[in-house]
This record gives C-alpha cells, structure tokens and sequence, in this order.
C-alpha cells in the first residue's frame, strides 16, 4: 500500500501494486503533475482523500497487471489452459477431477484477491481433464464480500490471457421457479442482471479494447450448443427430469430474498437466484469466450408469507445440498469436457 506522510505531505508513489508492474504509479504521477525527482509525489489531499483514492486506483486491474499474473499462472504450471471452470459454494470438488494438478493458493499468486466465504477454498488448480488442459477456480469472489465487481470477475481476464476460450461457470442458486426441486440443476440460457439495473457493471470505467468492445452485446451469452450437449448428457446420465434451462438473476447478497423481492423476481421471469456468475460471464463475454453456466438448486425460495424456520434459506443448507449433488456436478462437467475435447 502506497503511503501518505501526513506530516510533511509526502506520498511515497513505490507501493505494493505499483512495485508489481510500475504501472500504477507512473499514471498517479502522469496525472498528478507534482512529481519530485525522487519518484513521490506532494499529494494536496487529506490522509483519508487519499487513502479513499488509492483504495480505488487498487481495485483496477490494468491489463499489464493481468497479463502478469496470468505469465505467473502458465510459466508456474507449464499449461496453458483451454476451459477455465469456477466452482460454485460447496463445488470445489470440481477441480478435484483435475489430472496432475498443479495448486495456487490465491495468497501465493501475485496481486490476486483472497476468498473469505466458507465452501471457497482460496485455490486455482491447473492441470488436465478429459485430455483438455483447465483451469479451475476453488473458490469465487463476491460484491458482498467488500470486492468491486471488475475484481470479483477479474480471474476470468486472467484465463482470458493464459489462453482460454471457455468459461464454465457454476453456482449454488435457491429455486423460484416452483417446478424446481432441491438438487436439481437449472442450465442458465439468460440472466437478468440486477446489479446491472443498479448501474454497476464488471466493465464501468475505462474500457481496454484489448479485452474488448465498449459497448459489448448480451444476447446469445449462453452458448446454446454446449447446453444442447449438456442436455443430451443428462439424458445419458438418466438425470434429464431434474435438468432444467432457464434464467438465473443475481443479487448483491449477503442477504437471502424477502418475500416481496422473490415474487418480483419471479414476475421478471427468474427462475434461480444466486449471489454472483452474471458479472463473470459479462466479463467472459466481453473478451469473446464461450460460455456454459449451471445452477445447482439448493433451496426452494418460498414466495408465500410463513413463520417456519425450515422454509428459510441458509448457508449450512447450501453447502450440504451441494455435498450431495456434487457427484452429478463433477459427471455432467467432465462428460462436457469431453464433448469439447472431441471437437478441438
Ligand atoms: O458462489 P456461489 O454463487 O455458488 O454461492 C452462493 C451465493 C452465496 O455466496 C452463497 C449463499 O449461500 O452461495
Ligand atoms: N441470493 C441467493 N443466493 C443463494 N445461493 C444459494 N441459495 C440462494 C438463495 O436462495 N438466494
């Protein structure tokens, strides 16, 4: 963290982010206009301004930084993967399909955040699955977590640039539609971004068009052949009736839905709602990756008004749903994978 001397108002501009690429601290400079020839700079703002504006500047990923980590990522793994995976709360038993797996701790990779939430364990492991080299994220970052949603979704442009083309996405999701059950998977073909309608987005600020386009376009963001294989895989798994497509909705969390909101929703046409995937996959869309996304259904929301305790969503449920169903999971991704290794 760069430092503010507030004695003689003297910022040291050699900070933690800045020391990784130099990046950061030649903009603060090119845009302050006070450089000292000793590299710092005399900052006119308070300690809290700007202890405020350099919480902001870390939050940015420039691609240099990106492409740092992900030079990490392949140079420390020897891979350069084709899928990138996200296991969802209680799904890291996803990368554990993971042939000759080489583990990160996100502690241990550069400039990368840490996962605070239980059922996350904090790890990236690379290796082979189904004869496809992958990258699988043991754990996610969440908006409710303190994270800005361009950092919860930044590991996607980090498998962007170590070479991949597909992102699976997964998530642990409580069920409005009432056909679903618990355990249940929901195959996501659209999303309604409520963080979105709230004006925040993965890609406000600046865009890079080495990511890709300012304005990028949604529709057709679920790429509808790896669901048709998807389905064809329930099928042969004899899962099909608990396999559903339909439209998951992210909200901001940590809070499960009221009533009110879950009726809303449902009026909108969501089907599960969860607490994260829809920036990763705007994210994954922007730099033009193929994107496959499920739900596993944890929990059915109730959208009538009761007094009963076991009606309520919880994170003990979610998890245990998951410890169940995650042998479905892990059999619907690797046949996927497969299905993909076929066509490469
Ligand atoms: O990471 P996912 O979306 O699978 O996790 C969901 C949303 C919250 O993090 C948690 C709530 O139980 O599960
Ligand atoms: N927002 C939200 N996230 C979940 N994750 C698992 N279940 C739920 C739920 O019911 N609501």
């Amino acid at each position: 963290m760069t430092g503010y001397n507030s004695q003689n108002d003297v910022a040291s501009s050699n900070g933690n982010q800045a020391g990784a690429t130099g990046h950061k601290s030649t903009e603060y400079i090119a845009q302050e206009n006070h450089t000292r020839s000793d590299n710092r700079i005399v900052c006119s703002l308070t300690p809290d301004e700007f202890r405020a504006v350099r919480m902001m500047s870390e939050d940015m990923y420039p691609y240099e930084m990106i492409q740092e980590i992900a030079d990490f990522l392949v140079k420390g793994s020897g891979i350069r993967p084709k899928i990138g995976i996200i296991c969802g709360s209680g799904l890291g038993s996803l990368a554990d399909l993971i042939q000759n797996p080489k583990v990160f701790e996100y502690s241990k990779i550069p400039n990368f955040p840490v996962s605070t939430v239980e059922g996350h364990a904090g790890k990236l492991v690379v290796g082979c699955l189904e004869g496809v080299n992958v990258m699988a994220m043991q754990g996610r970052f969440h908006y409710y977590e303190g994270y800005p949603l361009a950092k919860c979704s930044m590991p996607v442009r980090v498998m962007k640039l170590c070479g991949v083309e597909y992102l699976f996405a997964t998530n642990a999701a409580g069920g409005i539609n009432p056909k679903y059950a618990v355990g249940d998977i929901m195959l996501m073909h659209d999303h309604v971004n409520m963080l979105g309608f709230a004006g925040n987005s993965p890609l406000q600020g600046p865009n890079d068009p080495r990511f890709g386009p300012r304005f990028p376009a949604l529709v057709n963001s679920y790429n509808k052949d790896l669901i048709n294989k998807a389905i064809d895989i329930s099928k042969a798994m004899g899962i099909e009736s608990s396999v559903h497509v339909g439209v998951y909705s992210c909200l901001g969390g940590p809070t499960y839905e009221t009533i009110a909101e879950l009726r809303a929703l449902r009026m909108m046409g969501v089907d599960a709602v969860g607490m994260s995937t829809v920036h990763e996959v705007i994210t994954a869309r922007h730099c033009d990756m193929k994107v496959f996304a499920f739900s596993l259904i944890t929990n059915k929301c109730a959208t009538e008004y009761s007094e009963k305790k076991d009606e309520e969503a919880n994170h003990d449920e979610v998890m245990a749903v998951a410890k169940n169903k995650q042998k479905a999971c892990c059999e619907m991704v690797s046949r996927l994978v497969a299905e993909i290794q076929k066509s490469l």
